[in-house]
C-alpha cells in the first residue's frame, strides 16, 4: 500500500469485484487489494440510442453490473458485502459503440472498422457501498468514467483472419486485448493503458482518495472563498497525513461504514514502536496469504486435472457446471465449486454461458494436447505432494525422504522403486516429456553445435530434445538412450517430422551397456541425480567412448544460473533435500567435472528457465 494508501482504507471492508474479466480481477489483485470475485448477471442490454454519450452508457452499465451483485448477495442472506466495484468496458468508433463481438464475423467487422484509424476505449466503473437496515439494503453509488485514445495501424485481411483466428477478440470489447497479441496491432495510445485492458486503476485510486479523504474543513472553509483543489493525485497521500480529516459519515450521515469512518477518528493517537498508530492496522500481508493459500491453488488444480474437467472444456463452446459435473462424474455442487476456483485462479473463463478453457489451459492442461504438462501434474499429485510432507524431518534430519519430482528424469523414476505398474512408468514419462518440452528450445540452440554430425543424448527420454537438437541442425543424427523401460513408451509421445527420421531410439543402461558411438553426447537434467560416485562412473564412461574433438554438452538447472526466474531457488533447494540419491550443484562444479574427464574449453551459455548449458570438447588423451 505504500503506492496507494488508499487502498488500505479498503483492507478492512468486504469487497466484492462484479466482473468475470479476469483481466480486471489480475489488474486489482497485482495492486494489492483483497477481493471477492461474484461474477454480474446484469444482461448488457441497455439502449445505447438512450444515452446521450457513450461514456454514460459505460457508467449505467458498471453501475447496473455492481447493483445487481449487491442485491443478489444480499438475498440470498449471505453478508452483505460492504463495497462492491463494477466495470464495464467499450470501444467507440465514428459513433458506434462495440462491446464484445459475438463470432468471429463479428469481430472482423469490429477490426475492419478499427483498422488504421483512432477510436476511444471508454471504461464505466462503478463502487457501491453497501449497508444493511432492518434487513433492507441501502446503496451509495459512485461512479466515474475514464477514456483512453487508441490508434491501429493499417493492418492487412490476411493479419486480421490470422488474428481471428488466435481467438483472443472473443471475450474483449472491440475485438482486441492490447494487453497480449492486439498489441501488435496498436500504433500509439493516448491515456491509461489499464484502462483500454479493462480497469483504469489511476482513476480509481483517485477516486478512493476522493472518497475517503475528503477535503479538511479548513480547506472547505477556504473554498468557500477559493475554489475545491481537484484531488488530482494520490501518491502522497498516506494513513498518516490524512489522520487530520474529519470522519466523512459524520458530515455526510451515511448509514454504512463507509469512507472516511473507522480509522481516520484514531489519528490522534501515538505511534507505536513499530512505527504504526495504535488503532491502525498494519499493511495487509497480501503476499503472506498468498502463499499461505498457496497449496490450496495447487490441490485444485491437480483436482480439475485428475478429473480431467479441462478435457471436457477443450472445445471454445462455453459449458454450465451442470453438465460438466454429470461428463466428470462428480456432484453439481462441488464441480461448481472447484470450476469456480479454476476460474479465479485463471485456469478457466466464466461467462454467462458457462465456463471455458483459458489459452493456457488447452495448450498445457488438456491431457492429449502435444504440449501437455497433465501427466506432471498427476506426478506431482501422486508422489510430489506425499513426499512434501516430510519436508520438516528432512530439514531436521538433513536426510533424503524419498522421491523428489521436480525436473528429475525417468532414469531417477524408474530406478527409485515404486513406479511398478505400467500405467506408473507411461505417466513418469509423460511428466518428463511435458518438462522436457518446455526446455528443449533453449537447451538445444545455447550453443553452434552445427559441427556435429552425430548425437547422443543419454537419459534422453521420450527425444524431446533430440528432436529440437535434428530440427536445428538438418544434418546430425541423434540417439536417444534410455532404460529399456522408458523406451517401451516411447512411441505414444512422437509426432510426425521432418526431423523424425534423424532420431532413434536405442535401450540400454548407461551404467552397464556400451554407449553408441557419437561425436556429440548429451547429459540434459541426468547428473543432478545421481552422488558423485556414480557422476565420475557415468562421465568416465562418456569420456572413454569420446574421441578427440568430441563434445560433451550438459544442461542443469543450477543455483547461479542467470535466469532462475521460473524455478525459484528455494523450491529447488527443497527438491534436493529431499531426493534420494541426488544433489545440487553450482556451474563451477560442473566444469569442473568436464575438465577433470577430459573435456576441455568449456563454454558456459544460459538455457532458460533456471538451466545453464555447458559445452566441453574432449582433449586429446
Ligand atoms: O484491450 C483490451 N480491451 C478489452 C479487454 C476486455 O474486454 C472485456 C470488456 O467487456 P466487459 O466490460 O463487458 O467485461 P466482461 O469481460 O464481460 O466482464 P464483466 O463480468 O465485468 O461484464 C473486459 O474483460 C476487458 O478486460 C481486454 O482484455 N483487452
Amino acid at each position: 500500500m505504500v503506492l496507494c494508501p488508499v487502498l488500505g482504507k479498503l483492507l478492512q471492508k468486504r469487497v466484492v469485484l462484479a466482473s468475470a474479466s479476469p483481466r480486471r480481477r489480475e489488474i486489482l489483485s497485482n495492486a494489492g487489494l483483497r477481493f471477492e470475485v461474484v461474477p454480474s448477471r446484469f444482461k448488457e442490454k441497455l439502449d445505447k440510442a438512450s444515452f446521450p454519450t457513450p461514456y454514460a452508457y459505460a457508467v449505467e452499465t458498471a453501475r447496473q453490473k455492481a447493483l445487481e451483485v449487491a442485491n443478489r448477495m444480499h438475498q440470498k442472506d449471505l453478508r452483505t458485502p460492504d463495497v462492491v466495484i463494477g466495470a464495464d468496458t467499450i470501444v467507440t468508433v465514428s459513433g458506434l459503440i462495440l462491446e464484445k463481438p459475438v463470432d468471429k464475423q463479428d469481430a472482423y467487422r469490429m477490426l475492419s472498422r478499427l483498422n488504421g484509424k483512432e477510436h476511444s476505449v471508454c471504461t464505466g466503473v462503478a463502487i457501491v457501498h453497501c449497508s444493511s437496515k432492518e434487513g433492507q439494503l441501502d446503496t451509495e453509488v459512485s461512479e466515474f468514467y475514464e477514456e483512453t485514445t487508441v490508434k491501429f495501424s493499417d493492418l492487412s485481411e490476411e493479419l486480421l483472419w490470422e488474428y481471428i483466428h488466435s481467438g483472443e477478440p472473443m471475450d474483449k470489447a472491440g475485438g482486441y486485448g492490447i494487453q497480449a497479441l492486439g498489441g501488435m496491432l496498436v500504433e500509439y495510445i493516448q491515456g491509461d493503458f489499464l484502462n483500454v485492458v479493462g480497469f483504469p486503476l489511476n482513476h480509481f485510486c483517485k477516486k478512493l482518495v476522493e472518497l475517503y479523504y475528503p477535503p479538511r474543513r479548513e480547506d472547505l472553509r477556504r473554498a468557500r472563498q477559493d475554489s475545491i483543489p481537484p484531488v488530482d493525485s494520490f501518491e502522497n497521500l498516506s494513513d498518516v497525513e490524512a489522520g487530520h480529516s474529519e470522519p466523512a459519515h459524520g458530515e455526510a450521515g451515511r448509514g454504512w461504514d463507509g469512507p472516511g469512518a473507522g480509522g481516520d477518528q484514531q489519528a490522534g493517537s501515538a505511534p507505536k514502536a513499530d512505527g504504526y498508530r495504535t488503532a491502525e492496522p498494519p499493511p495487509f500481508p497480501a503476499d503472506l496469504l498468498e502463499l499461505i493459500d498457496g497449496f490450496k491453488a495447487s490441490k485444485a488444480l491437480f483436482t480439475a486435472c485428475k478429473l480431467k474437467l479441462f478435457d471436457v472444456l477443450k472445445d471454445e463452446v462455453p459449458q454450465k457446471a451442470v453438465d460438466i459435473a454429470s461428463k466428470v462424474d462428480a456432484s453439481v455442487c462441488g464441480t461448481e465449486r472447484l470450476l469456480d476456483v479454476c476460474a479465479t485462479l485463471g485456469l478457466l473463463e466464466k461467462s454467462d454461458r458457462g465456463y471455458r478453457n483459458t489459452e493456457s489451459s488447452n495448450l498445457y492442461l488438456v491431457s492429449d494436447g502435444e504440449h501437455s504438462l497433465h501427466d506432471f501434474i498427476m506426478y506431482n499429485d501422486q508422489h510430489t505432494w506425499n513426499l512434501f510432507t516430510h519436508l520438516e524431518s528432512a530439514v531436521r534430519e538433513g536426510t533424503n525422504q524419498g522421491h523428489g519430482a521436480l525436473g528429475r528424469k525417468a532414469q531417477d523414476l524408474f530406478q527409485d522403486g515404486p513406479l511398478q505398474s505400467k500405467e506408473d512408468q507411461l505417466r513418469c514419462v509423460g511428466a518428463t516429456h511435458g518438462l522436457a518440452k518446455l526446455t528443449a528450445r533453449p537447451a538445444a540452440t545455447a550453443f553452434d553445435l552445427s559441427r556435429f554430425s552425430s548425437a547422443c543424448d543419454l537419459g534422453g527420454c521420450t527425444g524431446a530434445l533430440a528432436r529440437e537438437l535434428a530440427r536445428e541442425y538438418p544434418r546430425l543424427q541423434v540417439t536417444v538412450f534410455d532404460l529399456p523401460d522408458v523406451i517401451e513408451h516411447v512411441s505414444r509421445f512422437q509426432r510426425d517430422g521432418p526431423e523424425t527420421a534423424r532420431v532413434r531410439f536405442l535401450a540400454g543402461d548407461f551404467f552397464r551397456d556400451s554407449l553408441p558411438r557419437a561425436e556429440l553426447y548429451v547429459l540434459s537434467g541426468v547428473l543432478h541425480g545421481w552422488p558423485d560416485d556414480r557422476v565420475h562412473a557415468l562421465l568416465r564412461r562418456v569420456s572413454d567412448g569420446a574421441g578427440p574433438g568430441a563434445g560433451l554438452l550438459l544442461v542443469e538447472a543450477v543455483p547461479d544460473a542467470e535466469d532462475r526466474e521460473a524455478r525459484p531457488g528455494l523450491a529447488r533447494c527443497l527438491d534436493a533435500l529431499l531426493r534420494p540419491r541426488g544433489r545440487e550443484r553450482s556451474l563451477a562444479q560442473y566444469r569442473r567435472l568436464l575438465e577433470q574427464h577430459g573435456f576441455g574449453d568449456v563454454q558456459v551459455a544460459p538455457a532458460g528457465h533456471g538451466l545453464a548449458a555447458l559445452l566441453g570438447t574432449r582433449v586429446a588423451p
